[in-house]
């Protein structure tokens, strides 16, 4: 057994524990990260990138689909499924490198792959290391969920873990849960060629703010995928042709090729024995405002300690742990400016409260206001006037923003901006944004805020009568 003493150890090479080993090591701690699986986690190997790499496939196969208003002749793309999915493994490959092994080692972190499990509240074992930290960082991440529906440990399935490996195009593709992940992938395939059906249990988007929402799910049936909502999958059965079928609850029957099951997740916590390390948990680990567990010494982030579970959001946690553990400074994860986004076509944004949610907390005192994509001159000549942006207001302040259309995640950031910093919609409505642009349209929504204020007033138009008298 090798010992090694440290100041902190991460455990998870994923976006949350990358963030924190490359800040930490930076500022002059000494960093051990330990990692059992691929470097670089689920965003680089089984998710965000591959993904956004395969619908980038995909929204090139629609756009030949789509020439006719331009001019351009539409024609059927041929698609060779298994290039599309070559480029899948190269943009993968091509990141790879800044999540490497080897980069980690040039900024002074010690890598250790291996499985790490508690030993005791100061002690992890890693292969044949065992490693004391003054703090210890939990950023395990989270695994596909698979539910216990009768029949599905009986037939092959994919999940995010698997779907990539496919070079061989689904000629019908069966997709349980109708959420980021199913919809992301129903799309690609759907453009790709594949027919594509989903089941989904309760509300498709069922998070998301259902107007919006409901432009998405208006423009993928448009599109040929076909979405089931409010039918769980009771039952999965092989089919004599040595494909799969769908049992939903309510007895009807979905036959495809494959089957592919996003129906959420699971926080890796098996095998981390953190009864040892005195953590709590209640199939995520438990954490107080700064990430910090039942053992004071011992940190949670990412999508291991529940919450969010994005990227960006392991990012955010990661410099809020950073904080607290090399400066010993008082640090809080907020949420209340969290943005994100999912990316089918048109894109679903959201920023801080959805309209619900602020109604259920602000009651009547919000105002919302909303402008369409059809308002916009560039969203216009790019033929992308499908789309909506809702901004809710609460005493003058932006607290949530919903966005459904071309670019929405681009345009989140303004409003995650805007409610991080506590701005006015009068800042956004003084913002001078290029034209012609489709960041114009929150601009627009701020000054749609004030329209009823400056044009409807008569203060307002009383005092323009007395300047306009005074003034020579
Ligand atoms: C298909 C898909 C698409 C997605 N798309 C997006 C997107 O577009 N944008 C976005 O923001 N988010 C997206 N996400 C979510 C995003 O991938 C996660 O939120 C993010 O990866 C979480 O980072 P993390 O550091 O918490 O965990 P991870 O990135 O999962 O990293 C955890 C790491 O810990 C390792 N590990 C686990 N247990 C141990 C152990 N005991 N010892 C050592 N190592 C261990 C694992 O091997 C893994 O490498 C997507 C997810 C999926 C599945
Ligand atoms: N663009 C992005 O940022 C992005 C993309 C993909 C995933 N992610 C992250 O990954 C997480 C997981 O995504 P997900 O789509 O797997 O999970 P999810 O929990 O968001 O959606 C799963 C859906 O499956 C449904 N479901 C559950 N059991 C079912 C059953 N038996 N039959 C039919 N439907 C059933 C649920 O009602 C739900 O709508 C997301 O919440 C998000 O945090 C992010």
């Amino acid at each position: 057994m090798a010992r090694i003493n440290t100041d902190v150890c991460v455990i998870g090479a994923g976006a949350g524990g990358l963030s924190v080993a490359a800040g930490a090591a930076q500022m002059g701690a000494r960093v051990v990260l330990v990692e059992g699986g691929r470097m670089g986690g689920d965003c680089l190997n089984y998710g965000c990138v591959p993904s956004k790499a395969l619908l980038a496939a995909a929204k090139h196969a629609q756009a030949m689909r789509e020439g006719a208003r331009f001019g351009i002749t539409p024609v059927e793309p041929e698609v060779d499924y298994a290039a599309a999915m070559e480029h899948v493994a190269r943009t993968i490959a091509a990141i790879a490198p800044h999540d490497s092994q080897e980069r980690f080692e040039g900024l002074g972190v010690k890598v250790i792959r291996e499985w790490g499990r508690f030993l005791s509240p100061r002690e992890l074992q890693a292969g044949p290391h065992v490693i004391r930290a003054r703090r210890f960082v939990i950023a395990t991440g989270s695994s596909p969920l698979i539910p216990p529906i009768p029949g599905l440990d009986g037939v092959p399935y994919l999940t995010n873990e698997t779907l990539f490996d496919l070079r061989e195009r689904p000629r019908h593709l069966i997709v349980i849960g109708g959420g980021p992940i199913g919809l992301e992938m129903a799309q690609a395939h759907r453009r790709l060629g594949a027919a594509v059906t989903v089941i989904e249990g309760m509300k498709a988007l069922g998070r998301e703010d259902p107007e919006c929402g409901a432009i998405v799910l208006d423009r993928l049936r448009r599109e040929g995928v076909e979405i089931a909502e409010h039918i769980p999958a009771e039952a999965v059965r092989l089919t004599e042709d040595g494909g799969v079928e769908v049992i939903g609850a309510d007895g009807r029957r979905f036959a495809g090729s494959h089957l592919l099951v996003a129906v959420g997740r699971k926080a890796n916590i098996e095998g981390l024995d953190l009864e040892r390390a005195g953590v709590a948990h209640d199939g995520v680990i438990r954490v107080d405002r700064g990430l910090r567990t039942t053992n004071r010494r011992i940190y949670a982030i990412g999508d291991v300690a529940g919450g969010p579970m994005f990227t960006h959001v392991a990012g955010y946690h990661a410099s809020v742990v950073i904080r607290s553990m090399l400066f010993a400074l008082p640090s809080r994860a907020r949420q209340e400016h969290l943005p994100w986004a999912i990316y089918t076509d048109p894109e679903l944004a959201q920023v801080g409260l959805a309209e619900a949610q602020a109604r259920a907390r602000h009651g009547d005192r919000i105002e919302v206001v909303r402008v369409s994509y059809a308002q916009n001159d560039r969203a216009m000549a790019e033929g992308r006037t499908e789309g909506l942006i809702k901004v809710v207001v609460h005493r003058g302040r932006p607290v949530g923003v919903s966005i459904a259309g071309a670019q929405a995640g681009e345009l989140a950031s303004l409003w995650a901006l805007a409610i991080a910093a506590r701005l006015r919609m009068s800042h956004v409505a003084g913002m001078v944004a290029p034209y012609p642009t489709t960041m114009e349209l929150g601009k627009r929504a701020a000054g749609a805020y004030f329209s009823p204020r400056l044009f409807d007033s008569s203060v307002v138009r009383r005092a323009v009568r007395l300047v306009q008298r005074l003034i020579p």
